[in-house]
């Protein structure tokens, strides 16, 4: 490895490694949610119904335009997050995360298998207060705040970061909405869980890398919330794992879109019907990149498991119930956990 031009911290294994030609791909479905914001016929949302259902069912994965989000919101944070981290870093160091409590700036995150991520990140929480489990023991009670840090620079970051968390948040519960009744549930079977949420908002910055054939901006993974949203800006890097013969797929920037991804307790509340995808990062070694993920995610006493209208004799429950909060914990101590972990062996 004595080439490389990055460290060898970076430097993932062999089978890790983008590959120099990589496949965009047009598939991925794009939805259009306009019908949710204008006067509908029944008929209007049956389709968007079946269109979300079979984007989940397929790909885990899509994309989804007219959404609701003020466009305004999006550009606010997006210029707050480039003059965040264009700051020097001593600046940015000042609102580091400081142990599992308290969120903010963190630029040396390995995702799985050890290597560290090209890029840099800013975490916050949206719920005032947002409470987890303190620790992975099962019969430990005890329950820890998650406070945000917030930097003097940009002096509106805070205020764009809040606002942006809203109306993300308000599209996130329209999504279940629309997952829920693509399921044949009622449409408000999610909302409960989320009453207590334990949501993050992650702003990425991934800077040029010298060694984009070696590095990744996040590594191969699955996000363990139950859905995450995605804006990215018009830098290509996103790949996804496509179920149909795993190769790698590049999924193409659209303006104004936001990339909607079915995670882990969705595949497990489904049962399996809807799969968590595996996706990563490539960087490369002009353009810097970012990005903002909204994870949404229940609250920390949640009891993860698959749906009981939705198991029969036919289709038997493929997971163990999991604490919720207690998952999380471990897996702050073990990367490598996730939700295999839970599978029954039928
Ligand atoms: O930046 C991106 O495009 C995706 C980031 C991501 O997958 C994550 O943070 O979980
Ligand atoms: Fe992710």
């Amino acid at each position: 490895m004595g080439e490389s031009a990055v460290d060898s911290a970076f430097v993932q294994a062999l089978e890790h490694r983008p590959k120099p030609t990589r496949i965009e791909d047009e598939g991925i479905p794009l939805i259009d949610l306009s019908v949710l914001n204008s006067p509908h016929t029944d008929a209007d949302l049956a389709r968007l119904v079946s269109e979300i259902g079979d984007a989940s069912q397929k790909w885990g994965f899509f994309q989804v335009i007219n959404h609701g989000v003020p466009l305004e919101c999006q550009e606010k944070i997006e210029l707050g997050s480039r003059k965040f981290f264009a700051l020097p870093k001593e600046e940015k160091l000042k609102v580091r995360r400081i142990g599992a409590g308290v969120l903010g700036y963190v630029d040396a995150e390995n995702t799985k298998n050890n290597v560290r991520d090209w890029k840099e990140v800013f975490d916050f929480v949206l719920k005032k207060p947002t409470l987890v489990a303190a620790s992975d023991e099962p019969d430990d009670e005890e329950v820890r705040e998650l406070t945000n840090q917030w930097p003097q620079n940009p002096p509106e970051f805070r205020e764009v970061c809040d606002e942006f968390a809203r109306e993300a948040e308000k599209l996130a519960f329209k999504l279940m909405e629309l997952i829920a009744l693509s399921l044949g549930l009622p449409k408000n079977r999610f909302h409960g869980f989320f009453e207590d949420q334990t949501t993050l908002i992650r702003v990425n910055h991934y800077p040029p890398c010298p060694s984009p054939d070696l590095a990744l901006g996040v590594g191969q993974h699955q996000d363990a919330v139950a859905l995450t949203i995605l804006a990215q800006d018009d830098v290509e890097g996103l790949e996804v794992k496509r179920k149909t013969d795993g190769e790698w797929i590049l999924v193409k920037p659209t303006p104004n879109a936001y990339i909607i991804n079915i995670a882990d307790i969705i595949q497990v509340w489904s049962n399996d019907k809807y799969g968590s995808v595996e996706h990563r990062v490539s960087v490369n070694s002009e353009k810097e990149r970012f990005s903002i993920a909204f994870f949404f995610n229940p609250a920390h006493y949640t009891w993860v498991e698959p749906l009981e209208e939705l198991i029969n004799e036919q289709n038997p429950r493929k997971y163990k119930a999991y604490n919720s909060g207690k998952f999380f914990a471990a897996r702050g101590k073990l990367k490598k956990l996730d939700v295999c972990h839970f599978k029954i062996d039928n």
